[in-house]
């Protein structure tokens, strides 16, 4: 799905009461039916649980008081505090008149703040996608004393205080919500690191909003929910052989760490590759020829670090960096590698180390190659820090711009960007998969995916980012979050892309 900016959010806004000729203050009920629907049904307060909503002075404010009204008629106990202002919207006017006048209503002062205790449930509706500038006096205060409170905060649209899509300066006053509930589309601010502790867990609530509208609006951000992807994986062909899904060269391991090279070819073969072949140093031939039987090894003369690049005629993709280190005589492999591939290469892990210290070697990169960092690998390839998260998605797009290649930036919504700039972020995964050798899963999976000419790199991304948070989801229904290990992720590997696969052939 799109991620639309406040701006576009408002054009669509008003195409939708335009096209379904509907008022604005309708949308806004029907914001705030969805409000109270959810509420409803999953937070199932009781009647005498004391509900607390603070109203800020334009449309946010406006879907608060509509949702004092409907809590307040369904029998709850609605407390409505309004945030004094110069001016107020018309649909908040509209819906402060609405308000039956047995729901207490007061205005918020200094000296005026209500106590607000653990059982209460606080409404945060004080600013939505029109906040202009960061909080301050009352507005700020009002922030503090809700963040105070031990009470669960519910925040509409936007937690108040943070930008829908754009950089704010560092320790504006922002509310801490453990839930935001938004309308028809995630913002660009929910999946950014930063913002975690401020947006809690976020819901997308349907209004009704034109879906032909978002259709043809142009956007660089999108965010690949469950079922975007799904039937996209093509169905084998019966009559297919060993040569028609690839054959891919992983080069990996070194002296102490060839567990990552062993973790990427599983999830390699489980990725549904047809043939793999494995480059270790001497040190690793043994194990990995015990550990993955279904991989070919040719090992390198070397007894504890890849120096050699084998010849790349026989293969269809080639993947390197899992455990790799950094040393001098692997560095001189990977710059053969960038020289001589014309098939697609996955780069991850110490490769991308390699790529960083020795920069000059970017200008080598074959089009279309797929990097893998975490945002410290990251860092390293462009060699300047990022200020802020805004900040790194500047640096993404620059970089896959002038590299022409695809970039997965791992992290919790992980963004695989595109060589035009485009953002994909990905919904899948949980916080267990924050464990050692869990890259190197995705190193292998996207090595697969790479191998099978059947995908283009794009979906093969997007199919590879996407299939690993899944197995992890996965894997996490059995064994936990914390007791996930990277070994779970490769064991449902196979089911998620089950899960992705087109049920008949050609779709
Ligand atoms: N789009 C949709 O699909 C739907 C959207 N809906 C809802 O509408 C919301 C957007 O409403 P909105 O545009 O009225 O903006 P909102 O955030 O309420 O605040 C604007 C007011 O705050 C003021 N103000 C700004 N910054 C300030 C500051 N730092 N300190 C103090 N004041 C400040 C600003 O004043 P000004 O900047 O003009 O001085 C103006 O008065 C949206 O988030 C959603 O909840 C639903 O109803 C229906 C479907
Ligand atoms: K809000």
């Amino acid at each position: 799905m799109k991620l639309l900016s406040a701006a576009l959010t408002r054009t669509l806004d008003q195409a939708t009461i335009q096209a379904q000729g509907i008022t604005s203050l309708e949308l806004m009920e029907r914001a705030a039916t969805a409000l109270f629907d959810w509420i409803l049904t999953e937070l199932r307060p009781a009647y005498s649980t004391p509900i607390h909503l603070f109203c800020g002075p334009g449309n946010n404010g406006g879907d608060g008081l509509a949702l004092a009204r409907l809590l307040h008629e369904a029998g709850y106990a609605a407390h409505v505090w309004l945030l004094p202002a110069k001016r107020y919207s018309a649909d908040f006017t509209a819906n402060r008149l609405r308000l039956p006048a047995e729901v207490p209503c007061q205005e918020l002062a200094a000296a005026r703040f209500p106590e607000l205790p653990a059982s209460a449930v606080l409404i945060d509706a004080l600013f939505g996608t029109g906040l202009s500038r960061p909080l301050t006096d009352l507005a700020a205060e009002v922030v503090a004393h809700l963040n105070r409170s031990p009470a669960l905060r519910i925040a509409v649209d936007l937690p108040s205080g943070l930008l829908a899509d754009a950089p704010q300066p560092p320790d504006s006053p922002l509310v801490q919500a453990h839930y935001t509930l938004c309308f028809e589309l995630p913002k660009l601010a929910f999946l950014l690191p930063g913002h975690a502790a401020f947006v809690g867990e976020w819901h997308t609530l349907q209004i009704g909003l034109e879906q032909e509208v978002i259709h043809n609006m142009a956007v660089d951000n999108y965010f690949i929910e469950d079922n975007y992807l799904k039937g996209c994986l093509p169905k084998r062909p019966r009559f297919s052989h060993k040569g028609t899904f690839g054959h891919a060269l992983l080069l990996a391991g070194s002296q102490g760490k060839v567990g990552a090279a062993v973790l990427a070819a599983t999830a390699c073969l489980r990725g549904g590759v047809g043939l793999l072949t494995v480059r270790v140093p001497q040190v690793g031939y043994a194990i990995l020829q015990t550990a993955v039987p279904e991989a070919m090894c040719l090992p390198d003369s070397a007894p504890d670090i890849l120096t050699e690049l084998p010849d790349l005629t026989p293969y269809a993709a080639v993947g390197m960096g899992p455990g790799l280190g950094q040393q001098a005589a692997s560095r001189e492999v990977l710059r053969q590698l960038l020289q001589t591939a014309t098939v697609p290469l996955v780069l991850d892990a110490d490769a991308l180390n390699l790529l960083g210290a020795n920069r000059e070697l970017l200008e080598l990169l074959p089009p279309d190659t797929l990097l893998t960092p975490h945002p410290k690998e990251f860092e390293r390839l462009v060699g300047i820090p990022a200020r802020h998260d805004y900040h790194r998605l500047e640096q993404l797009r620059a970089f896959v711009r002038q590299h022409r290649c695809y970039c997965v930036l791992k992290d919790a919504y992980t963004a695989v960007a595109a060589p035009d700039g485009t953002l994909y972020f990905n919904g899948s995964g949980n916080p267990g998969m924050a464990t050692g050798g869990s890259g190197d899963v995705l190193t292998g999976l996207l090595l697969a995916l790479r191998a099978d000419k059947r995908l283009s790199a794009l979906d093969a991304a997007l199919l590879g980012v996407y299939a690993h948070g899944r197995a992890g989801d996965l894997a996490a229904q059995e064994t936990g979050e914390a007791g996930l290990i990277a070994s779970d992720l490769v064991r449902f590997i196979g089911p998620a892309l089950q899960e992705l696969t087109a049920s008949a052939p050609g779709l």
